[in-house]
């Protein structure tokens, strides 16, 4: 292992001046400057100590010792922090952790793509349908979703929005963890309003029968563990626009570190993990646990580069990275990343994200995956870090608790049906019941 000595860079604005990838053009600079200095003044939405809890957890994650489940949209939106939204994502999450700790006895990791993830990075700048050029969606933060030219004007009030809609949802989420919801002694409950009629759906139902028999002996004995009745529940999205990040960053009381407010867990995207931009200079300041994408032209020297930059205190869970290379790459690619890594730098946590490197074009014009591609990229990812003696640190997903048909496969969703509930702004999510098959057979091979 290296030894790393340079301290993190500390002025709050050592982003500024480097190359931001994806960021909008804000046509009014008056308008954003408002904006962001009005929430610079707004509470912060989590807590560095929360954020401290989480890098211990993820601590654990890179030791072998937890698992990291990390789902959510592809694209929140503003329309879908409704109760019942919130509620059957919240529900498909705690369903599929009941299923990997259950079936795999290995604690995990809750981290939703919850409470911020409405900024999206794009292929391209712009949209083109017939002879209409305008402007891509960027996600609700920035602009809006119809095709029309006021709707995809990039407007910084909806950074304001995008703040009041991550308070409400996070609201939500720590009332669900915490005020008995999330009990374990409700697990079947969790399953209530979804097709309960599916292959998952039946495993699930016997799978919590099991669970009720063991706390049923386990009161009979005078054991009732405090820890069965809430459940450790964290946020995280792409830390993707840097006005609205440095506007939430805080300064901790205790330390006088700064934190990014926004959420617990941010990660650095596939199209932003320039090593001399902007958004590594950022993360290279807060003291949040953090992650990198990797996707299939990643390189080992690029990585190593990372852990230099991000972690050079070489502290434990500060860094995780998110292996999006795709099925067809990942058994290639991922081997030398987890060598070299291992080898040289200091500990990371290793995620599968088998969803982005997945992604086609069906003839019906919808982005679409295939449900057997997401699980192959996972079996390679566990292939590799099986050959290596590494540990395969956990599952990133793009889910909803609706019954959508944006993924191709599961027990359910053909080519065909594509059109029936396509619903995402941005890319296929998987449905609740593809979700929960998933999450059977990931605790199959943790098992393993
Ligand atoms: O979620 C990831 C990206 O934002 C998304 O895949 C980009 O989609 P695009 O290629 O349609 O721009
Ligand atoms: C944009 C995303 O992924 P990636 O950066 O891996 O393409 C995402 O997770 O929303």
């Amino acid at each position: 292992m290296t030894t790393h000595h340079t301290p993190p860079p500390t002025t709050p604005d050592a982003w500024r001046g480097r190359p931001a990838a994806q960021q909008p053009h804000w046509p009014d600079q008056e308008l954003l400057r408002e904006v962001t200095d009005g929430l610079s003044r707004a509470p912060a939405l989590v807590f560095p100590e929360e954020c401290d809890r989480l890098r211990a957890r993820m601590a654990a994650v890179a030791r072998g010792e937890a698992f990291l489940l990390q789902g959510g949209d592809c694209a929140e939106t503003f329309a879908a922090v409704t109760a019942d939204a919130i509620n059957r994502k919240l529900r498909t999450l705690l369903q599929m952790a009941v299923v990997l700790t259950y079936g795999a006895a290995v604690p995990v990791v809750k981290v939703g793509r919850i409470a911020g993830q409405y900024a999206k990075p794009r292929s391209r700048p712009t949209e083109t349908q017939g002879d209409i050029t305008l402007p891509a969606y960027r996600g609700d933060a920035v602009n809006g979703l119809a095709f029309t030219a006021a709707d995809r004007r990039p407007d910084p009030r909806r950074l304001r929005r995008m703040y009041e809609a991550s308070a409400a949802t996070l609201n939500l989420v720590r009332a669900f963890a915490t005020g008995g919801y999330a009990d374990l002694h409700q697990a079947h409950t969790w399953n209530r309003g979804f097709v309960s009629d599916s292959p998952a759906g039946r495993r699930y139902e016997e799978l919590t029968d099991a669970i009720e028999r063991s706390l049923r002996f386990m009161a009979a004995c005078g054991v009732a563990p405090r820890e069965l009745r809430a459940v450790e529940f964290f946020a995280g999205h792409e830390g993707l626009l840097l006005d609205y990040e440095a506007a939430l960053t805080r300064t901790d009381p205790r330390t006088g570190l700064p934190y990014a407010g926004s959420g617990h867990l941010l990660w650095i995207g596939e199209r932003t993990r320039d090593l001399d931009g902007a958004h590594i200079a950022y993360f290279s300041r807060i003291r949040n646990p953090i992650a990198v994408k990797l996707g299939p032209n990643a390189t080992a020297d690029q990585a190593l580069a990372y852990s230099e930059k991000l972690n050079p205190t070489a502290e434990p869970g500060r860094l995780t990275f998110v292996v999006r290379m795709g099925a067809a790459a990942v058994r290639d690619r991922l081997p030398t990343l987890v060598e070299k890594v291992t080898a040289q730098a200091a500990p990371v946590a290793w995620v599968c994200d088998p969803m982005h490197g997945n992604t086609f074009e069906a003839p019906s014009g919808h982005k679409t995956r295939r449900f057997d591609d997401i699980l192959s990229e996972v079996e390679g990812f566990f292939a590799v870090h099986r050959a290596l003696g590494t540990h395969a640190g956990g599952l990133h997903v793009e889910l909803t608790g609706d019954d959508v048909t944006e993924c191709i496969g599961g027990d359910e969703v053909l080519v065909a049906d594509l059109p029936r509930r396509y619903e995402t702004a941005c890319d296929p999510r998987l449905n609740h019941r593809q979700s929960l098959e998933l999450a059977f057979l990931v605790a199959q091979m943790l098992r393993d």
